[in-house]
């Protein structure tokens, strides 16, 4: 059973009163809706509406069992506490957090609900996989209703270093939350290593010193006669299911017309994210207007493409983020564009896959330059869609990725000189260069897939509990 934030799909309202339910966006949805629908699991989360009372639905395989959250609820518990507190202190810092204690008490709060309705859905003995940084205090909550789950937690976003986390007024029972779990995994070693000294610091607890590994080295926390493990799985994607759809002739058609459309000019460079401020896309438009402005970027020749899907909108930092960037966007096309030829295509919709999929076969560099990422999806999907070994990807070091994908064209997107010179490089590659790269950043993302992910975090999960080996796909279970 997986539990997070959000369900799989969100239910979407329909202006003649209807409903249907639409794919969810975000990563996280991304890597674990495939492995849990081919393994007929059950997932516990919300609808992404406000208000919404609905019974357990079986979608596709998969039942879904909602949790609902009032309009205070999300404007406090989600928007607030998980969104303007947590995600800017665990990104880093590069926005202020707000620390505000009507929010942490909603978060504590919707945080028992969530315990409480996975309480009631679990069968005996059962695996629950908890998600995120939106749910960290679910573990210990739902250990002391259900002591027979073998519980995991998993973090998709960065765990921040002590001097930032020390910041949390609630930095104790976060870490306490946390350590109600038998195993929790972080992307990279470095912030199982940051979350083992916490549990020393804040919770006084015994833990293991020795440097965690990949998938191995598991650190080790002693909480009274319990044993909690910690560890590194970097997470990936259905990357042998992309590589397949991305080698069919309607979507390389489509990628054909995609580059005719945007005028057949000699480089597409694109970029794919939801609009977040820790994703560096005003880096990357930056970068491109200085390059223009030098006449290192020729506008007859060149065109960016930048799909964003929208996201957390109502959060303050959000929209000043969206309105700077809209301008940017606005001052190249004013000083760079022809009629009919924009330089930068802005498009602030959520994309269908198979359009997606056709606009990664189409690009010739893809740009992913966050500030700080958890892992970043699109930097390896990009490659997943690159059987011709075509393409370019410019990867900030700031992302988990980047620790896995080395022979991309790595930048400092604090550094925008440094960000420009890659770009340029990628942009100018031989032919040559680009195949050899794109051969290593392939063989990396072939061999790491999400099922790989889950299987390697639920192996560990069964040796941390009772009962991890029940979400392992059929054919590895014991
Ligand atoms: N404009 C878009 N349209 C459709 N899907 C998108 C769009 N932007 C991002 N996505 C998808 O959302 C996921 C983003 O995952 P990731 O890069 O890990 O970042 P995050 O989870 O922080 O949004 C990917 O699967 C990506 O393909
Ligand atoms: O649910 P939202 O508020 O709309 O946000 C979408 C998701 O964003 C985050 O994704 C992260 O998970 C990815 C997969 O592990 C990872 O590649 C990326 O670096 C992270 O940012 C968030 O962590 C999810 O909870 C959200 O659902």
């Amino acid at each position: 059973m997986v539990v997070a934030n959000r369900l799989p799909v969100d239910l979407e309202r329909l202006p003649d009163g209807t409903t249907r339910w639409k794919r969810s966006p975000g990563g996280l949805v991304t890597a674990l809706e495939p492995i849990l629908r081919s393994n007929k699991g059950a997932w516990v989360g919300w609808a992404g509406v406000a208000d919404a009372e609905l019974d357990p639905v079986v979608e596709d395989g998969l039942e879904l069992y909602p949790v609902p959250l009032s309009a205070g609820e999300i404007a406090e518990y989600y928007e607030g506490f998980s969104n303007a507190t947590l995600w800017p202190l665990y990104h880093d810092v590069i926005v202020k957090p707000e620390y505000d204690r009507q929010w942490w008490n909603s978060y504590v709060q919707v945080n028992r609900r969530f315990a409480e309705a996975t309480s009631n859905a679990a069968a005996e003995g059962a695996t629950v996989w908890i998600q995120d940084y939106q749910l960290q205090l679910v573990p210990k909550m739902l250990r002391m209703l259900r002591p027979d789950l073998t519980i995991g937690f998993f973090l998709h976003i960065p765990f921040p270093p002590v001097e930032l986390f020390m910041q949390l007024p609630w930095r104790t029972e976060i870490v306490e939350g946390l350590l109600g779990a038998d195993l929790i995994g972080f992307h990279l070693p470095g912030g199982a290593q940051n979350f083992l000294y916490l549990a020393r610091r804040l919770a006084g607890q015994q833990t293991s010193r020795g440097t965690v590994g990949v998938r191995s080295k598991l650190g080790v926390v002693q909480v009274g006669f319990r044993t909690v493990r910690v560890g590194a799985f970097p997470i990936s994607i259905a990357s042998g299911v992309l590589d397949e759809q991305s080698r069919r002739k309607a979507i390389r058609d489509r990628a054909k017309q995609i580059r005719k459309e945007l005028g057949n000019p000699k480089h597409i460079m694109l970029g794919v994210d939801r609009l977040d401020y820790t994703k560096g896309i005003d880096i990357r438009l930056d970068a491109l207007y200085e390059l223009l402005q030098e006449k290192r970027i020729d506008p007859e020749d060149t065109v960016m493409v930048q799909l964003a899907t929208p996201s957390r909108e109502r959060v303050e930092s959000y929209v000043q983020m969206r309105g700077s960037i809209e301008q940017t966007v606005s001052r190249i096309n004013g000083e760079y564009a022809q009629v009919g030829r924009p330089v930068v295509h802005y498009i602030h919709r959520p994309i269908p896959r198979d359009e997606l999929i056709a606009f990664f076969v189409a690009a010739d560099v893809m740009l992913v330059t966050p500030l700080r990422d958890g892992m970043n999806l699109v930097a390896k999907e990009y490659v997943a869609c690159r059987s011709d070994l075509g393409g370019a990807l410019l990867l900030s070091e700031f992302t988990g990725a980047a620790a896995e994908l080395r022979q991309a064209y790595l930048c400092n997107p604090h550094d925008l000189d440094n960000t420009k010179d890659a770009m340029e490089q990628a942009l100018n590659q031989t032919r040559e260069e680009g195949r050899r790269r794109m051969r290593a950043l392939r063989r990396q993302v072939l061999a790491h897939d999400v099922d790989r992910w889950a299987k390697s975090f639920l192996e560990a999960l069964g040796r941390s509990g009772v009962a991890g080996s029940a979400l392992l796909p059929p054919t590895d279970r014991g």
